[in-house]
């Protein structure tokens, strides 16, 4: 189990992370969304002692991971899959990380054949595709036999055959009942992995809930209406308890399908100049949810 209170971490003038409090709970894949740039990795790692919160703090299993006797026995992660010296075979890599963190060395072999890689464990690391070198990286996490794993980004970049690999075998560590936590931009794809989603953007938390209750959410189709009496109309809406959000000479309502939208204003006498049902893939809804919280847009957001 993972708990951050308070988790916040300021480079400068950029606030990073900002007041994050959330748990992560054992024998579940949690998914850790947001936009690039939300903070997911900052906050990685900082739950891996990596980087010191500004103010706040972040447990492993109770304990701070300064606090932890055996890290890599408390906690292991795939941070960056490249991270491996390229002359190094898969076995040597793995035999220095468990040599220097007093692992035995049968453990080794044991992860190899753990994450399919015993045939090539004697081949240059260098030389491997990124599949295997997430391979690798999932195997040197899983080398002190850790309740906690941190996943940042894992599918980037893989192919739909190492994507559906590396789905499966998360759920197979959360089936043993462990904490597994992975960081993502998609939320199609976190929608299939994950079965606990917190939700953050420009650092702050969003939402944390189950991902069933979040697609729900997000898959909850919105309707655009314009009016010239957008403040009127406004008022109404928010009246009616619908959720809005506020578009240049527009609102995006949510709570209320176009005909109530369309009865609402005319009971309240209020002329509308558009009234159309938005529907959308399941990765638009998400940026909308996140919505201003895009630290950078590139105006490509909708072509995935
Ligand atoms: N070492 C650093 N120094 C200065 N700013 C940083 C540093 N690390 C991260 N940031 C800034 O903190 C913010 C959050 O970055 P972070 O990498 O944690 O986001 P992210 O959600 O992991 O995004 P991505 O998926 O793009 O990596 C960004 O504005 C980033 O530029």
């Amino acid at each position: 189990m993972i708990e951050a209170v308070g988790l916040t971490k300021r480079y400068g003038k950029t606030l990073a992370v900002n007041n994050l409090s959330f748990s992560v709970p054992a024998g579940e894949v949690t998914g850790f969304l947001g936009p690039n740039g939300a903070g997911k990795s900052t906050t990685m790692r900082m739950i891996l002692g990596l980087d010191n919160p500004t103010s706040g703090q972040v447990r492993i299993g109770g304990k701070l991971y300064h606090e932890l006797k055996h890290p890599l026995r408390s906690v292991g992660a795939l941070l960056d899959a490249k991270w491996v010296h390229p002359n190094r075979s898969a076995r040597a890599h793995l035999m220095w990380m468990a040599k220097s963190n007093k692992i035995p060395a049968r453990r080794v072999d044991e992860v190899l054949e753990t994450v399919g890689l015993s045939a090539v464990a004697n081949k240059r690391a260098g030389g491997f595709s990124l599949g295997m070198s997430q391979r690798l990286g999932i195997a040197a996490a899983l080398l002190g036999d850790p309740e906690v794993l941190l996943f940042d980004e894992p599918v980037n970049g893989l192919d739909p055959e190492g994507i559906l690999w590396i789905r499966k075998f998360m759920h197979r560590l959360a089936d043993e009942g462990r904490t597994v936590f992975v960081s993502s931009h998609l939320l199609s794809e976190m929608a299939l992995t994950a079965s606990q989603l917190i939700v953050i953007g420009k650092g702050q938390l969003i939402s944390q809930s189950s991902t069933e209750e979040f697609v729900a959410r997000a898959s909850e189709n919105t309707v655009k209406v314009r009016s010239p009496q957008l403040p009127q109309l406004r008022q109404a809406l928010a009246g009616a308890s619908a959720s809005i959000v506020d578009e240049p000479s527009a609102l995006i309502v949510s709570g209320l399908d176009s005909a109530k939208i369309g009865e609402l204003a005319a009971n309240n006498g209020l002329v509308l100049h558009e009234l159309s049902p938005q529907t959308g893939s399941l990765e638009q809804a998400f940026m909308q949810i996140t919505g201003d919280s895009v630290e950078y847009h590139t105006g490509l957001e909708n072509v995935a």
